[in-house]
Protein backbone atom coordinates (compact mmCIF):
# COMPACT_ATOMS: atom_id res chain seq x y z
CA UNK A 1 0.00 0.00 0.00
CA UNK A 2 1.62 3.58 -1.07
CA UNK A 3 2.31 5.46 2.41
CA UNK A 4 2.64 8.12 0.68
CA UNK A 5 -0.60 9.14 -0.84
CA UNK A 6 0.08 11.69 -3.81
CA UNK A 7 -0.27 15.15 -2.91
CA UNK A 8 -1.34 17.80 -5.49
CA UNK A 9 -0.19 21.47 -4.39
CA UNK A 10 -1.56 24.56 -5.94
CA UNK A 11 1.43 25.88 -7.84
CA UNK A 12 -0.27 28.58 -9.43
CA UNK A 13 -3.53 31.10 -9.21
CA UNK A 14 -5.11 33.44 -11.88
CA UNK A 15 -7.26 36.33 -10.74
CA UNK A 16 -8.89 37.81 -13.36
CA UNK A 17 -11.84 40.45 -12.52
CA UNK A 18 -14.16 40.86 -15.36
CA UNK A 19 -17.25 42.96 -16.14
CA UNK A 20 -19.96 41.39 -17.66
CA UNK A 21 -23.03 42.93 -19.41
CA UNK A 22 -25.96 43.11 -17.44
CA UNK A 23 -29.92 44.78 -18.68
CA UNK A 24 -31.43 47.40 -17.35
CA UNK A 25 -33.06 45.57 -14.35
CA UNK A 26 -34.63 47.18 -11.56
CA UNK A 27 -35.01 46.47 -8.03
CA UNK A 28 -35.62 48.75 -4.47
CA UNK A 29 -32.43 50.23 -4.90
CA UNK A 30 -32.43 51.52 -8.21
CA UNK A 31 -31.17 49.96 -11.44
CA UNK A 32 -28.40 47.59 -12.85
CA UNK A 33 -25.23 48.99 -13.95
CA UNK A 34 -24.44 48.27 -17.83
CA UNK A 35 -22.08 46.31 -16.80
CA UNK A 36 -21.33 43.90 -13.24
CA UNK A 37 -18.31 42.93 -12.01
CA UNK A 38 -16.98 39.13 -11.57
CA UNK A 39 -13.87 37.46 -10.46
CA UNK A 40 -12.93 34.46 -12.14
CA UNK A 41 -10.29 31.89 -10.03
CA UNK A 42 -7.94 29.48 -11.46
CA UNK A 43 -6.21 27.16 -9.43
CA UNK A 44 -3.37 25.00 -11.17
CA UNK A 45 -2.20 22.12 -9.70
CA UNK A 46 2.08 21.18 -10.33
CA UNK A 47 0.67 18.36 -12.43
CA UNK A 48 -0.83 21.06 -14.56
CA UNK A 49 -4.73 20.58 -14.06
CA UNK A 50 -6.83 23.57 -13.61
CA UNK A 51 -9.57 24.12 -12.11
CA UNK A 52 -12.01 27.58 -12.29
CA UNK A 53 -14.04 29.33 -9.81
CA UNK A 54 -16.41 32.39 -9.59
CA UNK A 55 -17.34 35.05 -6.98
CA UNK A 56 -18.27 38.58 -6.58
CA UNK A 57 -15.56 41.04 -8.72
CA UNK A 58 -16.16 44.40 -6.52
CA UNK A 59 -12.96 46.01 -5.12
CA UNK A 60 -13.37 44.71 -1.75
CA UNK A 61 -13.35 41.14 -2.63
CA UNK A 62 -10.30 41.68 -5.34
CA UNK A 63 -8.28 42.93 -2.20
CA UNK A 64 -8.64 40.06 -0.43
CA UNK A 65 -8.46 37.61 -2.95
CA UNK A 66 -4.96 38.61 -4.09
CA UNK A 67 -3.45 38.16 -0.42
CA UNK A 68 -5.24 34.97 -0.20
CA UNK A 69 -3.79 33.71 -3.22
CA UNK A 70 -0.20 34.56 -2.32
CA UNK A 71 -0.67 32.55 1.25
CA UNK A 72 -1.93 29.44 -0.40
CA UNK A 73 0.49 29.97 -3.05
CA UNK A 74 3.22 30.19 -0.28
CA UNK A 75 2.20 27.66 1.83
CA UNK A 76 2.27 25.43 -2.07
CA UNK A 77 -1.72 24.47 -0.51
CA UNK A 78 -2.45 20.67 -1.12
CA UNK A 79 -5.73 20.81 -3.65
CA UNK A 80 -7.45 18.32 -1.86
CA UNK A 81 -6.96 20.23 1.65
CA UNK A 82 -10.63 21.84 1.66
CA UNK A 83 -11.12 22.33 5.04
CA UNK A 84 -7.54 24.40 4.62
CA UNK A 85 -8.71 26.55 2.72
CA UNK A 86 -11.30 28.33 5.28
CA UNK A 87 -7.86 27.89 7.66
CA UNK A 88 -5.68 29.95 5.97
CA UNK A 89 -8.45 33.06 5.23
CA UNK A 90 -9.09 33.11 8.49
CA UNK A 91 -5.40 34.70 9.13
CA UNK A 92 -5.79 37.44 6.72
CA UNK A 93 -7.03 40.92 8.07
CA UNK A 94 -9.84 42.40 6.49
CA UNK A 95 -10.05 46.22 6.41
CA UNK A 96 -12.92 47.36 8.91
CA UNK A 97 -13.91 50.47 6.49
CA UNK A 98 -14.62 47.85 3.87
CA UNK A 99 -17.29 46.64 5.84
CA UNK A 100 -18.09 48.72 8.61
CA UNK A 101 -21.92 49.03 7.15
CA UNK A 102 -24.12 46.36 8.09
CA UNK A 103 -25.87 45.46 4.68
CA UNK A 104 -23.74 45.02 1.67
CA UNK A 105 -24.79 46.49 -1.75
CA UNK A 106 -28.00 48.58 -0.28
CA UNK A 107 -28.79 45.27 1.67
CA UNK A 108 -29.36 42.89 -1.58
CA UNK A 109 -26.89 40.63 -0.27
CA UNK A 110 -27.82 41.09 3.50
CA UNK A 111 -25.58 41.49 6.81
CA UNK A 112 -21.87 42.02 5.68
CA UNK A 113 -19.11 40.92 7.81
CA UNK A 114 -15.27 40.15 7.82
CA UNK A 115 -16.36 36.41 7.96
CA UNK A 116 -19.09 36.86 4.88
CA UNK A 117 -16.53 38.67 2.68
CA UNK A 118 -14.07 36.21 3.81
CA UNK A 119 -16.40 33.07 2.74
CA UNK A 120 -17.44 35.02 -0.08
CA UNK A 121 -13.62 34.84 -2.01
CA UNK A 122 -13.04 31.28 0.02
CA UNK A 123 -16.56 30.14 -1.82
CA UNK A 124 -14.43 30.64 -5.27
CA UNK A 125 -11.48 29.47 -4.40
CA UNK A 126 -13.22 26.00 -2.91
CA UNK A 127 -15.46 25.62 -6.28
CA UNK A 128 -11.98 26.07 -7.95
CA UNK A 129 -10.11 23.22 -5.90
CA UNK A 130 -13.84 20.83 -6.38
CA UNK A 131 -13.15 21.59 -9.99
CA UNK A 132 -9.57 21.00 -10.21
CA UNK A 133 -9.96 17.95 -7.71
CA UNK A 134 -12.92 16.16 -9.91
CA UNK A 135 -10.36 16.69 -13.41
CA UNK A 136 -7.62 15.09 -11.17
CA UNK A 137 -9.59 11.98 -10.31
CA UNK A 138 -12.14 11.66 -13.08
CA UNK A 139 -14.87 12.25 -11.56
CA UNK A 140 -18.08 14.90 -11.18
CA UNK A 141 -18.10 17.70 -8.69
CA UNK A 142 -20.89 16.24 -7.64
CA UNK A 143 -19.77 12.88 -6.73
CA UNK A 144 -17.14 15.27 -4.31
CA UNK A 145 -20.03 16.36 -2.59
CA UNK A 146 -21.48 12.74 -1.62
CA UNK A 147 -23.52 11.70 -4.83
CA UNK A 148 -26.06 13.65 -6.82
CA UNK A 149 -29.65 13.02 -5.96
CA UNK A 150 -31.30 13.71 -8.92
CA UNK A 151 -30.37 14.44 -12.83
CA UNK A 152 -31.38 17.84 -13.42
CA UNK A 153 -32.02 20.75 -11.46
CA UNK A 154 -34.85 22.49 -11.62
CA UNK A 155 -34.84 26.80 -11.68
CA UNK A 156 -37.78 29.14 -11.82
CA UNK A 157 -38.07 32.54 -14.06
CA UNK A 158 -36.40 35.65 -12.84
CA UNK A 159 -38.79 38.31 -14.14
CA UNK A 160 -37.27 42.21 -13.32
CA UNK A 161 -39.59 45.47 -14.49
CA UNK A 162 -36.75 47.00 -17.02
CA UNK A 163 -36.16 49.35 -19.34
CA UNK A 164 -35.26 48.63 -22.78
CA UNK A 165 -32.32 50.56 -22.27
CA UNK A 166 -29.66 51.45 -20.41
CA UNK A 167 -29.97 55.55 -19.50
CA UNK A 168 -28.35 57.03 -22.36
CA UNK A 169 -28.20 53.82 -24.25
CA UNK A 170 -25.25 52.67 -22.39
CA UNK A 171 -23.62 49.48 -22.44
CA UNK A 172 -24.91 46.43 -24.40
CA UNK A 173 -28.42 46.24 -26.56
CA UNK A 174 -31.09 43.04 -26.23
CA UNK A 175 -34.66 43.23 -27.69
CA UNK A 176 -36.21 42.34 -24.47
CA UNK A 177 -37.37 45.58 -24.12
CA UNK A 178 -39.19 47.64 -21.30
CA UNK A 179 -41.87 45.96 -18.74
CA UNK A 180 -43.02 48.73 -16.12
CA UNK A 181 -46.46 46.95 -16.21
CA UNK A 182 -48.92 43.93 -15.88
CA UNK A 183 -48.68 43.72 -19.25
CA UNK A 184 -45.00 43.67 -19.55
CA UNK A 185 -44.27 41.60 -16.71
CA UNK A 186 -47.05 38.47 -18.37
CA UNK A 187 -44.75 39.36 -21.93
CA UNK A 188 -41.95 38.59 -20.48
CA UNK A 189 -42.64 35.58 -18.37
CA UNK A 190 -44.12 34.10 -21.31
CA UNK A 191 -40.90 34.66 -23.09
CA UNK A 192 -39.12 32.89 -20.89
CA UNK A 193 -41.42 29.99 -21.10
CA UNK A 194 -41.18 29.97 -24.50
CA UNK A 195 -37.28 29.90 -24.68
CA UNK A 196 -36.44 28.08 -21.43
CA UNK A 197 -39.20 26.31 -20.44
CA UNK A 198 -39.51 27.53 -17.06
CA UNK A 199 -42.90 26.45 -14.70
CA UNK A 200 -42.09 28.79 -12.02
CA UNK A 201 -41.82 32.61 -11.93
CA UNK A 202 -40.43 35.15 -9.15
CA UNK A 203 -41.02 38.91 -10.11
CA UNK A 204 -38.47 41.27 -8.51
CA UNK A 205 -40.43 43.74 -6.48
CA UNK A 206 -39.97 46.86 -4.30
CA UNK A 207 -39.96 48.90 -7.24
CA UNK A 208 -43.28 50.06 -7.54
CA UNK A 209 -46.01 50.77 -5.36
CA UNK A 210 -47.38 47.36 -3.55
CA UNK A 211 -50.23 47.54 -5.50
CA UNK A 212 -48.90 47.45 -8.85
CA UNK A 213 -47.01 44.77 -8.09
CA UNK A 214 -49.88 42.99 -6.42
CA UNK A 215 -51.64 43.57 -10.18
CA UNK A 216 -48.56 42.36 -11.96
CA UNK A 217 -48.83 38.80 -9.56
CA UNK A 218 -52.72 38.39 -10.44
CA UNK A 219 -52.22 38.99 -13.85
CA UNK A 220 -49.18 36.42 -13.96
CA UNK A 221 -51.75 33.88 -11.71
CA UNK A 222 -54.46 34.49 -14.51
CA UNK A 223 -51.93 34.03 -17.48
CA UNK A 224 -50.32 30.56 -15.65
CA UNK A 225 -53.23 29.30 -13.54
CA UNK A 226 -51.56 27.20 -10.97
CA UNK A 227 -48.05 27.53 -11.69
CA UNK A 228 -45.84 28.55 -8.92
CA UNK A 229 -45.40 32.50 -7.90
CA UNK A 230 -42.96 34.38 -5.44
CA UNK A 231 -42.99 38.32 -5.38
CA UNK A 232 -39.44 39.71 -3.60
CA UNK A 233 -39.35 43.39 -2.82
CA UNK A 234 -35.90 43.43 -1.04
CA UNK A 235 -37.45 44.28 2.49
CA UNK A 236 -38.83 47.04 0.52
CA UNK A 237 -42.29 47.07 2.67
CA UNK A 238 -43.23 47.63 6.44
CA UNK A 239 -44.64 44.39 8.28
CA UNK A 240 -48.48 45.66 8.05
CA UNK A 241 -47.97 46.20 4.23
CA UNK A 242 -46.35 42.66 4.32
CA UNK A 243 -49.62 41.71 5.63
CA UNK A 244 -51.71 43.24 3.70
CA UNK A 245 -49.77 42.27 0.10
CA UNK A 246 -49.82 38.70 2.09
CA UNK A 247 -54.15 38.66 2.55
CA UNK A 248 -54.48 39.92 -1.07
CA UNK A 249 -52.14 37.52 -3.00
CA UNK A 250 -52.45 34.18 -0.64
CA UNK A 251 -54.37 31.90 -2.63
CA UNK A 252 -51.72 32.06 -5.38
CA UNK A 253 -48.06 32.61 -3.91
CA UNK A 254 -46.06 29.86 -3.04
CA UNK A 255 -43.71 32.48 -1.33
CA UNK A 256 -43.53 35.99 -0.19
CA UNK A 257 -39.42 36.85 -0.38
CA UNK A 258 -38.05 39.09 2.21
CA UNK A 259 -41.13 41.69 2.32
CA UNK A 260 -39.67 43.15 5.15
CA UNK A 261 -36.89 43.99 5.94
CA UNK A 262 -34.61 42.00 9.33
CA UNK A 263 -35.64 39.24 11.21
CA UNK A 264 -37.95 41.10 13.76
CA UNK A 265 -39.78 42.09 11.08
CA UNK A 266 -40.11 39.37 9.04
CA UNK A 267 -40.89 37.51 12.65
CA UNK A 268 -43.75 40.01 13.04
CA UNK A 269 -44.98 38.97 9.89
CA UNK A 270 -44.96 35.53 9.77
CA UNK A 271 -46.85 35.27 12.75
CA UNK A 272 -49.41 37.50 10.88
CA UNK A 273 -49.88 35.06 7.90
CA UNK A 274 -49.41 31.33 6.65
CA UNK A 275 -47.69 32.09 3.40
CA UNK A 276 -44.43 30.92 3.66
CA UNK A 277 -41.79 33.70 3.76
CA UNK A 278 -38.39 32.94 2.64
CA UNK A 279 -35.17 34.86 2.46
CA UNK A 280 -31.81 35.43 1.10
CA UNK A 281 -31.53 38.71 2.80
CA UNK A 282 -32.48 38.08 6.95
CA UNK A 283 -30.42 34.35 7.13
CA UNK A 284 -27.23 34.74 5.11
CA UNK A 285 -24.62 33.44 7.71
CA UNK A 286 -24.49 30.60 10.39
CA UNK A 287 -24.91 33.77 12.83
CA UNK A 288 -28.17 34.55 11.41
CA UNK A 289 -30.04 31.23 11.81
CA UNK A 290 -30.73 30.42 15.32
CA UNK A 291 -32.90 33.71 15.86
CA UNK A 292 -34.84 33.23 12.40
CA UNK A 293 -35.61 29.43 13.06
CA UNK A 294 -36.73 29.30 16.77
CA UNK A 295 -38.60 32.80 16.09
CA UNK A 296 -40.04 31.33 13.30
CA UNK A 297 -39.14 33.85 11.02
CA UNK A 298 -38.33 32.18 7.84
CA UNK A 299 -39.75 29.39 6.55
CA UNK A 300 -37.25 28.82 3.12
CA UNK A 301 -34.10 29.85 2.79
CA UNK A 302 -32.25 30.84 -0.43
CA UNK A 303 -28.96 29.64 -0.12
CA UNK A 304 -26.30 31.11 -2.03
CA UNK A 305 -23.31 29.11 -2.10
CA UNK A 306 -20.88 32.65 -2.72
CA UNK A 307 -21.65 34.18 0.56
CA UNK A 308 -22.29 30.85 2.70
CA UNK A 309 -18.43 30.28 1.84
CA UNK A 310 -19.05 27.65 -0.93
CA UNK A 311 -20.54 24.13 -1.78
CA UNK A 312 -19.89 22.22 1.08
CA UNK A 313 -21.33 24.53 3.74
CA UNK A 314 -24.10 25.02 1.49
CA UNK A 315 -25.00 21.10 2.14
CA UNK A 316 -24.27 22.22 6.10
CA UNK A 317 -26.93 24.86 6.04
CA UNK A 318 -29.06 22.38 4.02
CA UNK A 319 -28.75 19.68 6.97
CA UNK A 320 -29.59 22.21 9.52
CA UNK A 321 -32.80 23.87 7.46
CA UNK A 322 -33.76 19.79 7.51
CA UNK A 323 -33.57 19.66 10.93
CA UNK A 324 -35.70 22.42 11.34
CA UNK A 325 -37.89 21.81 9.02
CA UNK A 326 -37.11 24.66 6.93
CA UNK A 327 -37.28 24.57 2.98
CA UNK A 328 -34.20 25.20 0.87
CA UNK A 329 -33.95 26.65 -2.07
CA UNK A 330 -31.24 29.18 -4.10
CA UNK A 331 -30.71 32.73 -4.39
CA UNK A 332 -29.02 34.63 -7.30
CA UNK A 333 -27.37 38.04 -8.20
CA UNK A 334 -25.40 38.43 -11.37
CA UNK A 335 -23.69 35.19 -12.34
CA UNK A 336 -22.36 32.94 -15.16
CA UNK A 337 -21.59 29.84 -16.31
CA UNK A 338 -18.96 28.76 -13.73
CA UNK A 339 -21.17 29.84 -10.91
CA UNK A 340 -24.33 28.26 -12.70
CA UNK A 341 -22.39 24.63 -13.16
CA UNK A 342 -21.65 25.13 -8.97
CA UNK A 343 -25.33 25.79 -8.28
CA UNK A 344 -26.36 22.92 -10.16
CA UNK A 345 -23.55 20.35 -8.87
CA UNK A 346 -24.35 21.32 -5.37
CA UNK A 347 -28.08 21.50 -6.06
CA UNK A 348 -27.71 18.12 -7.46
CA UNK A 349 -27.01 16.45 -3.99
CA UNK A 350 -29.45 18.37 -1.54
CA UNK A 351 -31.94 15.93 -0.64
CA UNK A 352 -34.48 18.57 0.61
CA UNK A 353 -34.07 21.11 -2.19
CA UNK A 354 -37.65 21.91 -1.64
CA UNK A 355 -38.35 24.93 -4.82
CA UNK A 356 -37.04 25.38 -8.09
CA UNK A 357 -33.62 27.45 -7.70
CA UNK A 358 -33.09 31.26 -8.80
CA UNK A 359 -30.89 32.03 -11.41
CA UNK A 360 -29.81 35.43 -13.59
CA UNK A 361 -28.14 33.34 -15.92
CA UNK A 362 -31.07 34.35 -18.81
CA UNK A 363 -30.38 37.99 -18.34
CA UNK A 364 -26.63 37.27 -19.25
CA UNK A 365 -25.92 37.71 -22.82
CA UNK A 366 -22.41 36.94 -22.06
CA UNK A 367 -20.20 34.43 -20.05
CA UNK A 368 -16.26 33.33 -20.31
CA UNK A 369 -17.31 29.13 -20.50
CA UNK A 370 -17.76 27.77 -24.12
CA UNK A 371 -20.85 25.47 -24.39
CA UNK A 372 -22.77 27.59 -22.39
CA UNK A 373 -25.54 25.94 -20.34
CA UNK A 374 -29.15 25.80 -22.05
CA UNK A 375 -32.31 25.18 -19.69
CA UNK A 376 -34.54 22.93 -21.01
CA UNK A 377 -38.24 22.33 -19.36
CA UNK A 378 -36.94 25.04 -16.76
CA UNK A 379 -34.01 22.31 -15.53
CA UNK A 380 -30.01 22.26 -16.07
CA UNK A 381 -28.79 18.76 -16.59
CA UNK A 382 -26.56 17.80 -14.02
CA UNK A 383 -22.89 17.55 -15.49
CA UNK A 384 -21.37 14.18 -15.16
CA UNK A 385 -18.20 15.12 -16.60
CA UNK A 386 -14.74 15.25 -14.32
CA UNK A 387 -15.17 18.71 -12.24
CA UNK A 388 -17.68 21.33 -13.06
CA UNK A 389 -17.63 19.87 -16.43
CA UNK A 390 -17.36 23.59 -18.02
CA UNK A 391 -14.20 25.00 -20.51
CA UNK A 392 -12.97 28.48 -19.96
CA UNK A 393 -13.39 30.33 -23.21
CA UNK A 394 -9.93 32.39 -22.91
CA UNK A 395 -11.15 35.31 -26.05
CA UNK A 396 -14.25 35.84 -23.75
CA UNK A 397 -12.35 35.99 -20.35
CA UNK A 398 -9.77 37.81 -22.18
CA UNK A 399 -12.14 40.79 -23.88
CA UNK A 400 -14.14 40.55 -20.31
CA UNK A 401 -11.25 41.38 -18.87
CA UNK A 402 -10.46 43.95 -21.14
CA UNK A 403 -13.16 45.68 -20.68
CA UNK A 404 -12.44 45.53 -16.30
CA UNK A 405 -9.26 47.01 -17.44
CA UNK A 406 -10.35 50.28 -19.17
CA UNK A 407 -13.23 51.26 -17.03
CA UNK A 408 -12.03 53.56 -14.85
CA UNK A 409 -13.48 52.81 -11.83
CA UNK A 410 -16.97 53.42 -12.14
CA UNK A 411 -18.18 50.23 -12.59
CA UNK A 412 -15.76 48.04 -10.57
CA UNK A 413 -18.21 48.39 -7.94
CA UNK A 414 -21.85 47.77 -8.06
CA UNK A 415 -24.07 50.74 -6.88
CA UNK A 416 -27.53 50.28 -8.40
CA UNK A 417 -28.48 53.41 -6.84
CA UNK A 418 -25.33 55.38 -8.75
CA UNK A 419 -26.86 53.87 -12.00
CA UNK A 420 -30.40 55.02 -11.09
CA UNK A 421 -29.04 58.71 -10.92
CA UNK A 422 -28.08 58.47 -14.33
CA UNK A 423 -31.72 58.15 -15.79
CA UNK A 424 -33.17 61.48 -16.51
CA UNK A 425 -35.74 62.35 -13.60
CA UNK A 426 -33.76 60.21 -11.00
CA UNK A 427 -31.26 62.73 -10.55
CA UNK A 428 -31.66 63.04 -6.65
CA UNK A 429 -31.91 59.57 -6.49
CA UNK A 430 -30.88 58.10 -3.26
CA UNK A 431 -30.98 54.18 -2.12
CA UNK A 432 -34.02 54.25 -0.02
CA UNK A 433 -34.79 54.19 3.49
CA UNK A 434 -36.16 50.37 4.56
CA UNK A 435 -39.34 50.07 4.51
CA UNK A 436 -39.79 52.20 1.45
CA UNK A 437 -44.15 51.31 1.67
O1 LIG B 1 -33.04 39.18 -3.14
C1 LIG B 1 -32.64 38.70 -4.17
O2 LIG B 1 -33.17 37.71 -4.64
C2 LIG B 1 -31.52 39.36 -4.79
O3 LIG B 1 -30.93 40.15 -4.16
C3 LIG B 1 -31.15 38.99 -6.14
C4 LIG B 1 -30.48 40.08 -6.92
O4 LIG B 1 -29.57 40.81 -6.22
C5 LIG B 1 -31.44 41.04 -7.55
O5 LIG B 1 -32.24 41.66 -6.61
C6 LIG B 1 -30.75 42.04 -8.37
O6 LIG B 1 -29.63 41.76 -8.81
O7 LIG B 1 -31.34 43.06 -8.62
MG1 LIG C 1 -34.40 37.83 -2.60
Amino acid sequence: MDAHPQRHPIVDIRLTPVLISDPPLLNVQGVHQPYTPRLVVEVVTDSGVTGVGETYGDTKYLELARPYADSLLAARHELSDLNGLFTLMNDLPVDDARVDHSVDVGGLRGVQSADKLRLSVVSAFEVACLDALGKTLGVPVHTLLGGKVRDSVEYSAYLFYRWAEHPGGAGEKDDWGAAVDPEGIVAQARRFVREYGFGSFKLKGGVFPPEQEVAAIRALAEAFPGHPLRLDPNGGWSAATSLRVAAELADVLEYLEDPASGTRAMAEVSAGTDVPLATNMCVTTFGEIREAFLGDAVQVVLSDHHYWGGLRNTRELAAICRTFGVGLSMHSNTHMGISLAAMTHVAATVPNLDYACDSHYPWQSEDVVVDRPVFRDGRLAVSDAPGLGVALDRDALDRLHRRWLADDGTLRDRDDAAAMRLAPGHEEWRTPTLPRW
